[in-house]
């Protein structure tokens, strides 16, 4: 279950194969795992489940382990102790939290999203990812130029084109404005039901994580609560953590100004 920096091909599952799994199917299973570096704990005894078409959100402070977790998952590291189960082939899309291009190494958003898998996508899923992530009119464009936003709806577009059955945000949201974060949020929302993927989104904003019914798990170095958003809102271990922020919800409105803006995310 190894995994490039966006997407692994070793256990390929074929689109027609996806009809067949059911949603309460498992896909992932980790049991009991630790992770140590030296003496250094970063995690221990996690135990998650991941169903097929799941999304699943993952928060914690900083240092809480959650990008080690992802770097387990995606098999770039190995358990100290415990195992990572995949019950599914998976394959799998990853969408890092930050991407760097060296300055010297030349790089067009075509030539990156051309490693993708050609066939696994139908060419009116392909049309969708291109046409909702405005893509066209990057493609000749240099990776290093490419504005933050411009840069994650590339990296969005290169893990999905691989038709993922399990695909990993890590801090998507970084660096974009309001607009652009309700805009991805909506675009991502939608994509368990038009991929048949699972999910695994790890993110800071509280908000966004607390809507909706998607399961939550809280990570400090092990699993501190997990369930819905409505459970864990009452939950004292959620509270001493997030408490603070979760009784002031910010609701962003959408910019609606009647100029004309450069935008290129209109749907
Ligand atoms: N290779 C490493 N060597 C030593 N310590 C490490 C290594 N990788 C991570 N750590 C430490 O492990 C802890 C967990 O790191 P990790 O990046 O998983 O946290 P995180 O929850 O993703 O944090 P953030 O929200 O700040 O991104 C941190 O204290 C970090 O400094």
């Amino acid at each position: 279950m190894k995994t490039s920096a966006f997407s692994s091909n070793k256990q390929s599952v074929s689109p027609t194969d996806t009809h067949a799994i059911d949603d309460k199917t498992q896909l992932l299973s980790l049991q009991n795992v630790s992770y140590y570096i030296g003496q250094q704990r970063l995690l221990s005894d996690i135990d998650i489940d991941i169903a097929v078409n799941e999304t699943v959100s993952l928060v914690g402070p900083n240092g809480a382990g959650k990008s080690t977790l992802v770097k387990l998952i995606l098999g770039l590291i190995d358990p100290t102790k415990g195992g990572i189960k995949a019950h599914q082939p998976l394959q799998l899309g990853y969408v890092p939290q930050r991407f760097t291009v060296p300055p010297i190494l030349p790089l067009r958003v075509s030539d990156l999203l051309g490693q993708a898998n050609k066939t696994r996508l139908t060419p009116e899923q392909r049309q969708f990812i291109f046409d909702n992530l405005s893509l066209t009119h990057l493609l000749s464009r240099q990776m290093l130029h490419l504005s933050g936003g411009e840069t994650q709806r590339v990296l969005l577009a290169r893990a999905l084109l691989d038709k993922p059955n399990l695909l990993v945000l890590d801090e998507p949201m970084q660096g974009l404005d309001p607009d652009t974060e309700v805009w991805l949020y909506q675009f991502i929302d939608q994509l368990p039901d038009f991929l048949r993927c699972a999910m695994l989104v790890v993110s800071h904003d509280l908000h966004w994580v607390m809507r909706g019914s998607r399961r939550v798990i809280c990570l400090n170095k092990h699993i501190c609560c997990e369930g819905q958003p409505s459970e864990l809102a009452i939950s004292t271990e959620f509270q001493k953590l997030f408490g603070h922020y979760y009784e002031q919800p910010y609701v962003h409105q959408p910019h609606a100004c009647t100029h004309s803006a450069p935008s290129e995310l209109e749907l």
